[in-house]
């Protein structure tokens, strides 16, 4: 029998109540001032507990979208709405967001506690009352023993860890990923969509991931909203269902294979209708 991911999800299988919308672009438009319209009338409903992957090819204005919704960017039009949020005096649901680039981005003078503690210093929270949150997320992403170390010790698959858990430490309701593991190699990149899903499934998160991989979006998501390029629109929202845990021998199935055909086709014929409107 075909189970959604999502009610697989223990985090998620107590949560009965109808699902609530975390986020919301409303007819989403963005113009650049050097004249490039990146995003045309977008508007995506993005539900709580979601793993959402944006997919599309390169310069169909992903990343724009996920800066918007971040805030890192203004809509030139349109809006976003956050109706399960308490909103702060910029729009944002204040501590809600985390977001983790592709670049790992972290201060090389600080050692990996130092870190992730900084989201929780912006707060104003002292390191003795830091200490609990950051030792447990570090522990979630298997960095329990490299506290002290430094950046520059650390493997490209371990710097991303680190950048996940700072990213999570304030414990926020969506998580916001670009390309994360673009830079990686195969096995890393797998493990680390391992964890990623396994962080997910225990803690009940939205994420809203994007990516240019197929693969990585099918393995990933229950939800992928292919996108077209000029300009940057919603071409097809692809709801995924799986009849398991997605795992090693998920990677390998007829279920994964026939997945993935599905979505090539979806952003095949994405990216002809970008081609044709050149
Ligand atoms: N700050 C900016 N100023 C002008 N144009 C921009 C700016 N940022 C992005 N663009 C343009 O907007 C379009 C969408 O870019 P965006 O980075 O959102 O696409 P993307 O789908 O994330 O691409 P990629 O997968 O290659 O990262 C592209 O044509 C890009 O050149």
């Amino acid at each position: 029998m075909l189970t959604d991911l999502a009610t697989s999800s223990p985090a998620l299988a107590g949560q009965t109540a109808a699902p609530r919308v975390v986020v919301s672009m409303r007819h989403v438009s963005k113009l650049f001032s050097n004249g490039t319209l990146a995003l045309k009338d977008m508007s995506l409903d993005v539900q709580r507990g979601e793993f959402l992957s944006l997919l599309g090819p390169s310069g169909c204005g992903k990343s724009t979208a996920l800066r918007i919704i971040a805030g890192l960017g203004a809509p030139s039009t349109g809006q976003i709405d956050w109706p399960s949020s308490k909103i702060n005096s910029k729009g944002l649901p204040e501590g809600d967001v985390g977001f983790v680039f592709q670049e790992p981005t972290l201060m090389p003078w600080q050692t990996v506690w130092g870190n992730v503690y900084l989201p929780l210093r912006l707060r104003g929270v002292s390191k003795r009352d830091a200490d609990p949150a950051i030792m447990e997320v570090l522990a979630s992403v298997g960095l329990a023993d490299f506290t002290k170390s430094y950046p520059r010790e650390l493997s490209g698959g371990m710097k991303m860890r680190v950048s996940i858990a700072r990213a999570l430490v304030t414990k926020p309701k969506l998580l916001l990923m670009d390309e994360p593991f673009a830079a990686l190699d195969e096995i890393t990149r797998q493990k680390l969509n391992d964890d990623v899903l396994r962080l997910w499934r225990e803690t009940g998160i939205t994420v809203i991931f994007v990516t240019h991989s197929v693969f990585e979006s099918a393995f990933l998501s229950n939800r992928i909203v292919v996108m077209r390029a000029r300009p940057g629109q919603v071409y097809a929202d692809l709801p995924l269902i799986t009849s398991g845990v997605r795992d090693e021998n998920y990677r390998t199935s007829e279920e994964y294979r026939a997945t993935t055909d599905t979505v090539s086709r979806a952003l095949q014929e994405a990216i002809m209708r970008g081609a044709q409107a050149k």
